[in-house]
């Protein structure tokens, strides 16, 4: 499990987390939302160690993450896949050598077994490995780099998954086929995925968490029926997409 306690986070004089505490259920997919600028990202970096809490904990499965040293943060970095929105493949790599990298980096395969796992990996997440594995990503569509980005996350067979924005610029129907993919992982792969999005059909549709995060806390939390029937007025602003009422509520408090 990941479990996130008291986190806080200074930038500077900026605190943008200000006391995080959340559960992420083992084979389960967990939606963060909020507004732009709230801190999802953030969130999440701490869960891989790319940054240290100003205070409080994260833990993925026991370990403090703040407190790892390099080896044990090598451990959890196995355990936790992730696409981050900006720089997800190197530009100058084909799909082939962005998907194998942690593979060269990680293990001592040899050529052959990485050649197997990346072509079933890009399979797993619907890409015709034969016609993209010698492509660079600017060859791609947006959704087909979403997917390779993803198909590089988890070659090494990681517990967790994080995906930030994983449908932000997508048409609907490629978003519903993402999001789909994220499904079949979780499901079928018994991953667990957590999800930063603003995409609130796609949250809506495969979710089993919702958290929602304002002014550096989860202000609510619950399954879709819960979150959806939340009687917390940004939440439901949020959910209408009512700008006025959003501002009116966030200068109130
Ligand atoms: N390394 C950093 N140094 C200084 N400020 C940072 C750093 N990382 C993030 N911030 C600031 O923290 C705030 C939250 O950023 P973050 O990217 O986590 O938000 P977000 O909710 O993921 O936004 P978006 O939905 O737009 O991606 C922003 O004001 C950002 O400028």
């Amino acid at each position: 499990m990941i479990e996130i306690r008291h986190l806080k986070k200074v930038f500077g004089t900026k605190v943008v987390l200000k006391d995080i505490n959340l559960k992420i259920e083992d084979n389960k997919t967990t939606y963060i939302l909020g507004m732009s600028g709230q801190g999802k990202s953030t969130i999440i970096k701490h869960i891989v160690g790319l940054l240290k809490p100003t205070s409080g904990e994260v833990l993925v499965d026991g370990v403090d993450v703040g407190k790892a040293d390099i080896k044990t943060l090598y451990e959890i970095r196995k355990k936790v896949g992730f696409t981050f929105q900006e720089g997800a493949l190197f530009d100058s790599m084909n799909i082939f050598d962005n998907v194998s990298f942690p593979l060269v980096e990680h293990t001592n395969l040899s050529k052959k077994e990485i050649e197997k796992r990346v072509y079933e990996t890009l399979e797993m997440v619907g890409l015709d490995s034969e016609r993209v594995a010698k492509l660079y990503p600017h060859e791609l569509s947006g959704g087909m780099r979403k997917r390779a980005a993803t198909a590089r996350a988890i070659i090494l067979k990681p517990k967790y998954v994080l995906y930030d924005e994983p449908t932000s610029g997508l048409d609907p129907i490629i978003s519903d086929k993402i999001t789909r993919m994220i499904e079949h992982l979780t499901k079928d792969f018994g991953m667990t995925s957590v999800v930063i999005s603003h995409d609130l059909k796609e949250t809506f549709k495969s979710a089993d968490y919702v958290a929602m995060l304002y002014n550096g806390v989860i202000i609510e939390y619950g399954t879709v029926d819960e979150f959806k029937n939340s009687s917390n007025p940004i939440v439901q602003a949020f959910i209408k997409g009512e700008s006025e009422e959003y501002e009116k509520i966030a200068e109130a408090v």
